[in-house]
């Protein structure tokens, strides 16, 4: 993992805190007052100790002092509670600003990204931000304000006592400061760790039936503790540095007390110091001494904190997906509107099973000329996007050729020069041998990426200059592993639909023969499909994508091996459903078994990033040798 990035300063976590400066501002006057209330103790017992001293009523003084206890305790309980629940704001703002950018970021930063470590950036990197406000900003404040009025006060009491003490401070500031930025390089050392070990775990567990089918928990286990370890040890690291901090400052503190005892003593031996103002420089010593406690504490949680947000940030800086799309012109705009008028229509739910909500337009899908590689190594991915702004030049990342291709240099090339139109309305197949491309070029109409040569269109408007959202809202996609999120069946379903009633719901399980799953049990469309939808067989887990695609009701449909874990029974079905489905449909699908697509409109044959024919099924078996070839092996024909 990268970890050279620009280092926070404490600047840029005021932003953050915007939006809760009312709070802050209240936070601040309580703490003023309660810092007041301290500081006035020792006052109140300078006067009670040489009133008594001097035989003179002292009563007025008891009754203040208990006074000022009492009020100090409470102003004190409210700050905290007001800060506690700041910081709890403060983070929720982050955690929420954190998801939506992971969720914008393009596909491809979650190729080159370990999971688990994002998930503890959310988590756990936001946790030490918090403590920046509760136990950092806020303490260094009354801190500072503390520090300075109990300066100011033992001044007056007596400057030789107050020289020494200074002198012991300085020597104990001096110190920390000096640890301060190792502080820093191995807290972020520490939640990189936490970060991996995260990782590490999340492979584990997301992997588990292999992993135990594979015999390999052990192994697994071992490659967990590893990383826990570099966490133990990262820990250790920063545990020593917090442990040399407080010494330091205690062999000061403890040193100035002694001296000033010892000073002070003689000093009202000899009647050059009243005892009430030597108790009364004493009690301010100890109001010194507490805030250059807590101080250093918060110094050090300040510390971790920027760590934290170097980490946060270092997500925050990456360019969403959307990035390039700020160039988009009304006009463009209006344009993908016109061509995407269907999209209106597909957002409602359709009618009937195979969704025809009445005549489409469009859906002509062509390609030109396209090449594309998959980011080579994580700098490779990491140089235009890491380093970018937020706000950075639109289409500087994602959309320009040559720049990129220049990147991804060592990188294989997937697609090479690919061109192939799909017309409105037809049925068209990618086959070809694994690993050809095939998935690639879907991944390319839905813009998970984007091409590093050549150009993609639909209905002539070239895919750049669509939105993604748009793009996307034209465009069902039966996806290759046919993923299930964890929740119930609706939700799953209603992912791509959210508005479609129980009713539709029902309608589209039954096209795809999941009604029995609807009907399993008493929760019905409620039913809790578990982690991942661990609680459906392969088989099921396809038809239910097919289910949400089609209840999705898009112009375009996108279909990855659809049929490829279901029985020739289902699979017969299906192709019923894709049939009715197709009427008014685009429809590309990637396809192993021939057989499923020899009476589609047009064959794609790709081998090695490169189209290698196109044709008819009868067309191809005269055409294309590699066809033939792949024909012959599913004994849909002869061998030659
Ligand atoms: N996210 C990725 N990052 C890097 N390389 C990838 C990625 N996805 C696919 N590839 C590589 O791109 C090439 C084409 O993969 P693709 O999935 O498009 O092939 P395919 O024709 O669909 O294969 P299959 O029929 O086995 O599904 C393969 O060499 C694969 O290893």
């Amino acid at each position: 993992m990268n970890t050279t990035t620009q280092r926070a300063t404490l600047r840029e976590f005021f932003p953050y805190l915007r939006g809760h400066v009312r709070v802050l501002v209240l936070v601040a006057v309580v703490s003023l007052v309660s810092t007041g209330l301290s500081i006035a103790q020792p006052l109140m017992v300078q006067q009670l100790v040489n009133a008594v001293s001097a035989s003179e009523p002292a009563t007025v003084f008891v009754w203040f002092l208990v006074a000022i206890t009492l009020g100090g305790a409470v102003f004190g309980a409210a700050q905290s509670y007001l800060l506690q629940r700041t910081a709890e704001s403060v983070v929720l703002g982050v955690r929420r600003s954190l998801v939506g950018q992971l969720l914008a970021l393009p596909i491809r930063e979650f190729d080159r990204r370990r999971v688990g470590d994002l998930i503890s950036r959310v988590g756990s990197d936001t946790t030490l931000m918090r403590s920046v406000i509760t136990s950092g900003l806020f303490e260094i404040v009354s801190s500072i304000l503390m520090f300075c009025a109990a300066v100011v006060l033992m001044v007056l009491i007596d400057p030789l006592l107050f020289g020494i003490t200074l002198t012991a401070v300085l020597l104990g500031a001096g110190g920390v400061l000096f640890l301060g930025r190792l502080i820093r390089t191995r807290s972020r050392a520490v939640q990189d760790a936490v970060g991996s070990m995260t990782a590490a775990v999340e492979r584990g567990l997301s992997g588990i039936r292999t992993i135990k089918a594979s015999v390999a928990e052990e192994r697994e286990a071992a490659v967990i503790d590893v990383e826990a370890t570099k966490a133990f040890r990262a820990g250790i690291a920063m545990a020593r540095l917090q442990a040399a901090v407080q010494p330091i400052m205690s062999i000061c503190i403890q040193g100035a007390f002694i001296v000033v005892l010892a000073v002070g003593g003689i000093r009202v031996a000899a009647g050059e110091l009243l005892l009430g103002d030597l108790i009364a420089f004493i009690l301010y010593l100890f109001l010194l001494v507490m805030p250059i406690g807590s101080a250093m504490g918060a110094f050090v949680q300040i510390q971790s904190g920027l760590a934290a947000l170097d980490r946060i940030q270092e997500i925050a800086r990456l360019e969403p997906e959307r990035a390039d799309e700020q160039h988009l012109t009304e006009d463009a705009a209006v344009a993908g509107s016109v061509v995407g008028s269907a999209v209106a229509g597909s957002a409602v739910v359709g009618s009937t099973v195979a969704g025809a909500t009445g005549a489409r337009t469009g859906g002509t899908i062509e390609l030109r000329d396209v090449s594309f590689r998959y980011a080579a190594t994580e700098d490779d991915a990491a140089g235009p996007s890491a380093s970018g702004s937020a706000g950075g030049a639109p289409g500087s990342a994602t959309t320009g050729g040559a720049d990129r291709s220049e990147l991804h240099d060592d990188a294989q090339l997937v697609l090479d020069g690919v061109s192939f139109t799909v017309p409105a309305g037809s049925r068209t197949a990618l086959v070809g041998p694994s690993g050809a491309g095939k998935s690639t070029v879907l991944a390319l109409l839905e813009r998970f990426y984007e091409p590093d040569g050549g150009g993609i269109s639909l209905d002539g408007v070239p895919l750049r200059d669509l939105e993604r959202s748009e793009l996307r809202a034209r465009i069902g996609l039966v996806e290759q592993e046919a993923p299930v999120l964890s929740g119930t069946l609706a939700d799953n379903l209603r992912l791509a639909a959210p508005d479609a009633p129980d009713g539709e719901l029902r309608r589209v399980l039954a096209a795809v023969g999941l009604d029995a799953l609807g009907d399993r049990s008493e929760d019905g469309l409620d039913l809790n499909l578990g982690e991942d939808g661990i609680r459906l067989s392969g088989g099921q887990r396809q038809r239910l994508a097919w289910a949400r695609t089609i209840l999705a009701d898009r112009p375009v449909l996108l279909m990855d091996e659809p049929t490829s874990a279901v029985d020739s029974r289902t699979e017969q079905l299906l192709q019923q459903t894709l049939g009715e489905a197709s009427r008014d449909r685009t429809v590309v699908v990637v396809a192993h078994r021939l057989s499923t697509v020899a009476d589609f409109d047009q064959i794609v044959v790709l081998d090695q990033g490169r189209v290698s024919a196109v044709g008819t099924h009868q067309e191809l078996l005269e055409t294309s040798e590699l066809y033939r070839d792949m024909a012959a092996r599913q004994r849909l024909v002869a061998h030659a």
